[in-house]
């Protein structure tokens, strides 16, 4: 097999052994701590634009299946791993890891100390990075990135996935399936939207409630909704989750930040301040809501991350809108906080005909 070469903007070069497409390719190099679950995060559409560094050092030991996806494609640009198994094993399996890889146009390297490469974005900080058959590379400094990733990801026409309950729509900004599937489990009717609805739209379908989903990206490069994004969350109960949790708090004029390297993976622990309950949840993300940008008349924080405090969720004071930074549909990660969907749902109920029953958290 081929040797290939991980180059970092710093002008640090790691060496590995190709696998997958043949392309070489660039992305924001960043890394994930998650033991398992290598297929969800290669389907999160948050992904996209990004270059994934496995740290858990056995990847393709289960294979891939054909139910785990979070969506249709994979999103990483490519992938770093250390150790490749190339025999994996599980029932389900219906593919390996560097065939899937292969077959999906998606470059890769195995055989890299990941270590090292973790250590030094934990040190550095996510920064851009080339996978190449050759350590010559150059960075192409003339691309224009102002126009974010969500428009790559999020569907270009409206559908719904008919039930008997609550109708919502969701907001596409590059959502993961599990997040429609806790929405149809509770028997709800799903109309599914592009990410630049606008208000006026969202009040033709009727909704009685509206979710605003994960996707890459920063988000303030999608200033130009947040006057759509409060219009619907001041007119409907409103679920946010990670870049929808950024867009409400953008909307109504908080700020975010980038974090050095950003909380990828799937046991981060977040305490629930009214309650004191530590949950651990699915994280990826890089940007967070800032601290002295929340008004707290409007606002009040729900959670914060036990590690580095950041807020990881917010309430509305007087209208029925929730988010969260962390990722309630788990896919990879736990479910300990599927409740929060349970919370949406509830606060939809009590608003149906009159807003003014509505629950706030
Ligand atoms: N998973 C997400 O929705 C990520 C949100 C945003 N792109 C971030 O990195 O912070």
């Amino acid at each position: 097999m081929d040797k290939g070469y991980l180059v970092l903007e710093t002008g640090d070069i790691y060496e590995g052994t190709w696998i997958g497409s043949q392309a070489k390719a660039s992305g924001e190099l960043v890394f994930n701590t998650s033991m398992t679950g290598y297929q969800e995060i290669l389907t999160d559409p948050s992904y996209a634009g990004q270059i994934m560094t496995f740290c858990y050092p056995l990847i393709g030991n289960y294979g891939v299946n054909s139910l785990d996806n979070e969506s249709a494609a994979l999103h990483p640009e490519a992938v770093i791993i250390s150790d490749l198994c190339t025999m994996p094993s599980h029932y389900l399996s219906i593919k390996g890891f560097s065939d899937h890889l292969e077959s999906e146009g998606i470059p890769g390297l195995c055989g890299v100390d990941t270590r090292a490469i973790v250590k030094k974005i934990r040190k550095q900080g996510t920064m851009k990075a080339i996978i190449s058959k050759t350590p010559d590379v150059q960075f192409d400094t003339s691309v224009d990135d102002s126009a974010s990733l969500v428009q790559t990801v999020s569907t270009k026409q409206s559908y719904t996935i008919e039930n008997d309950g609550l109708h919502v729509v969701l907001v596409d900004y590059g959502f993961k399936k599990s997040m429609l599937t806790a929405l149809t489990n509770a028997g709800c009717k799903v109309t599914v939207v592009p990410y630049d609805t606008t208000y006026d739209k969202v009040k033709s379908l009727n909704p009685d409630g509206v979710m605003f989903s994960n996707g890459p990206d920063d988000p303030v490069k999608l200033a130009y909704l947040f006057k759509e994004v409060k219009a619907m969350t001041e007119h409907y109960p409103s679920l946010g989750i990670c870049l929808g949790h950024q867009m409400i708090a953008l909307s109504y004029g908080s700020k975010t930040d980038k974090l050095l390297f950003g909380h990828r993976g799937a046991n981060h622990p977040v305490k629930e301040v009214l309650t004191g309950k530590v949950w651990m949840t699915s994280q990826n993300h890089s940007y967070v809501v800032t601290e002295d940008s929340i008004n707290e008349e409007i606002f009040t924080v729900t959670y914060r991350n036990v590690n580095d405090k950041s807020i990881e969720g917010l309430k509305h004071n007087q209208l029925p809108i929730e988010t969260v930074q962390f990722h309630p549909e788990a896919h990879p990660g736990p479910d300990d906080t599927q409740h929060i969907f349970n919370r949406f749902v509830e606060s939809m109920k009590a608003c149906k005909g009159d807003r003014t029953n509505a629950i706030t958290y």
